[in-house]
Order: C-alpha cells, then structure tokens, then sequence
C-alpha cells in the first residue's frame, strides 16, 4: 500500500501574526535567524502548495511546540515524528524487519541507522550541538552548495538550515521521506541564487538510500559543490575502505587550501592518523569494513568524487577512535544552467 501523505503547514496560525514576526524575533529567539527565515518562508510558500500539487506539502520546524502538531497530524506508517535532542523535531523511519534510521527536520540530517537494535551504524559527535542553529556534527550532514574550503562558510549552509519535510510515503513496507530546502534570506545573504534541493530518504532492509536532487530556479546559471559528510561507527584504527586504487588524490592534511596531488596506490586504505583526501573520480562502489564486524557497500551514481576524513588527535578527547568519514563527494564545480537540475544518488548496503 502506497500511503501518500497529504501534508499541512502548521503555519496556519502564523499567516495572519506574519507582519508581528519580525518582533518575535527579537523578543523571542534573537539569535535564531534561520528559524524565522524558514516560517517566513514558509508563509510565502503557502501561496505555490497548489502548484506543486504532486508534492504533498508538511512543514516539520523546531519550535512553537510544532512536534505535537505534526505528531497529531502525521499518519503514514513507519514514521513517526518525536522530539529528538534539543527539542528538534526528527522523523524516525522503521521498515517492516525493523530496522530504523532518524533524521533530523534541522539540516535534514540522518543522524542513526540501526539494524539491529544494539549498533548505530552511524556516528554521531558527543560535542554535537542541537540547537538549531549550529550544524549536527555527526551522521549524514549535508554539505552545499560548497563542500569548502571556500568563500562561504565552511560545508554551505544547507547543513545549518530548517529543510521541510515535502512528502512521506509507506510503499510495502519501506518507509520514504522527502526533505525540501530553498532560497531564502539566510541562503541568498551567502549565495545569491535561487534553487530547490529535494533530499528523499528510503529505507529497506539492512539498506539505507538517498537520493539529492538540485535544481537551477534561478534565470542565471550557477555552479556548486556538494558531498553527503557520513560519519560511520568505526574502530577507527582497523577500518579498510576498498576501491580507490588508482584514483587521484588530492591530499589535504598538509594545507587544506593547497592540497597536494597523488594517486592512491593501495588496494585497501585505512586510517593510520590524521586523514584527510579526496579522490577524485572514484568508483560507483567502495567497500568498507567497519572495524566492528560489519561491511558496508556504499554505492553511488553521480557522485563522482569521495572524501575520507578522520581528525585523529586533532579533535578533542578520544572519540576520533569511534568514526571515520567517507564521503560521497562532487569536489569539481557542477555548473547548472536555469531550469537544469543534478540528480545523485547514494546507497548504503550491509552485507
Ligand atoms: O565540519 P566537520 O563535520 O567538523 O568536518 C570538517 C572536515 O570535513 C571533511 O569533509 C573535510 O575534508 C575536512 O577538511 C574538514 O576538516
């Protein structure tokens, strides 16, 4: 059964107090800046719902006790909405052999993937902040529309914005999310552009899929950069990830601004310290083994370049041991003329 979600705003309410807004800002949430760009936001996107008819249309945003709105209003099987850390509201997907992925509305970042009940598969930073105005430092945070180093801040904005949630769907079992960010007053400040990112996620048993699409709104072109930054569970010193023998690599522990060019020679690459390398046109399957027991097949399409990263002593404490990186990457500009859009897609399978 197909159980298609047909989506509300919760911002009912706000349409009419929208010209008291920008005094609740001040009142209420002075540094929340991102927060009340996505409600205004939001209240001009009321007026297209009808325009994106095929898009059932939810709002999910962190605050004005807007969880119990969407808890009350949300039915499709497999997902329900809580209230995650800091209040924020994520989405907790779980398909009928029972393993569950979250993901925060903030960011729309996947934060676990679980299996079996007893092992995150992703890793989140015990100094992760949830406060809806830092990025989520851990899981699958998004990095666009700069992968960075660069002009704007570091990884873009899109990890440090309130997403919308466009869609749900239970297919058989397998639960579907769809998460939507575009322009506003926060984006434009950093990348005057106009565009629509569509993030869905899709859960199947011992699999985990996403698939990114950006769209060129604009009447200009533009270019960008992006990577999906997943941090794995990891016993970081016994990680293999197979697959980049023969890449090109451009290797960013001496200076991150002036990497220095290689080509990897190994069959397997591990994480002996500080690691921090792209490579450039990786394969469509690289094959990690965690280090706790599990292999990971990370597939992709379009994603043509990948990152490993790990901090090793240069992050505070000990939990540099606990995760790796590897991320599927677009490290040369993508340059899309308006109307054009750039599809990606990443999946993660458990052997
Ligand atoms: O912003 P985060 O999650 O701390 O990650 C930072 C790191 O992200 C990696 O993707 C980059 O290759 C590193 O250069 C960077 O230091």
């Amino acid at each position: 059964m197909d159980a298609s979600l047909q989506c509300f705003s919760p911002y009912q309410a706000c349409t009419s107090a929208s010209s008291t807004l920008a005094s609740a800002q001040r009142l209420i949430f002075p540094a929340s800046k991102s927060f009340f760009h996505a409600i205004r936001l939001s209240i001009v996107r009321r007026s297209n719902i009808k325009s994106r008819s095929s898009v059932g249309y939810m709002e999910a945003q962190a605050s004005f006790g807007l969880v119990e709105t969407l808890q009350g209003q949300f039915k499709t099987e497999g997902i329900e909405v809580e209230k995650g850390r800091g209040g924020l509201p994520k989405l907790v997907l779980t398909e009928s052999s029972g393993s569950q992925a979250e993901i925060y509305v903030f960011g729309a970042c996947i934060t676990s993937w679980r299996i079996s009940s007893e092992k995150d598969l992703l890793f989140v930073r015990p100094d992760a902040v949830f406060n809806g105005q830092k990025p989520i430092s851990g899981g699958i945070p998004h990095c666009f529309p700069q992968f960075g180093p660069g002009p704007i801040q570091q990884h873009g904005f899109a990890r440090n914005s309130n997403w919308s949630v466009a869609s749900c769907s239970n297919s058989s079992g397998i639960p579907s999310v769809v998460f939507e960010l575009t322009d506003n007053e926060y984006t434009r400040a950093m990348w005057n552009y106009a565009f629509l990112a569509l993030y869905k996620v899709t859960l199947e048993p011992k699999k985990l899929s996403t698939t990114l699409t950006i769209k060129n709104t604009d009447d200009k072109p533009f270019t960008f950069t992006t990577a999906l930054h997943t941090y794995f569970s990891a016993m970081a010193a016994e990680v293999r990830v197979k697959g980049l023998k023969g890449c090109q690599t451009l290797d960013k522990v001496p200076n991150p601004i002036n990497p220095v060019r290689g080509l990897e020679e190994r069959e397997e690459v591990n994480f002996p310290g500080f690691v921090d390398c792209v490579y450039l046109d990786a394969p469509e399957e690289l094959i990690m083994k965690n280090g706790l027991g599990d292999t990971i097949s990370i597939t992709n399409k379009s994603w043509s370049d990948a990152v490993l990263w790990n901090p090793h002593t240069n992050a505070p404490g000990e939990f540099y041991k606990e995760f790796v990186c590897v991320e599927n990457a677009k490290f040369k500009p993508v340059l899309l003329e308006p109307g054009q859009e750039w599809v990606a897609e990443q999946v993660f399978q458990v052997s």
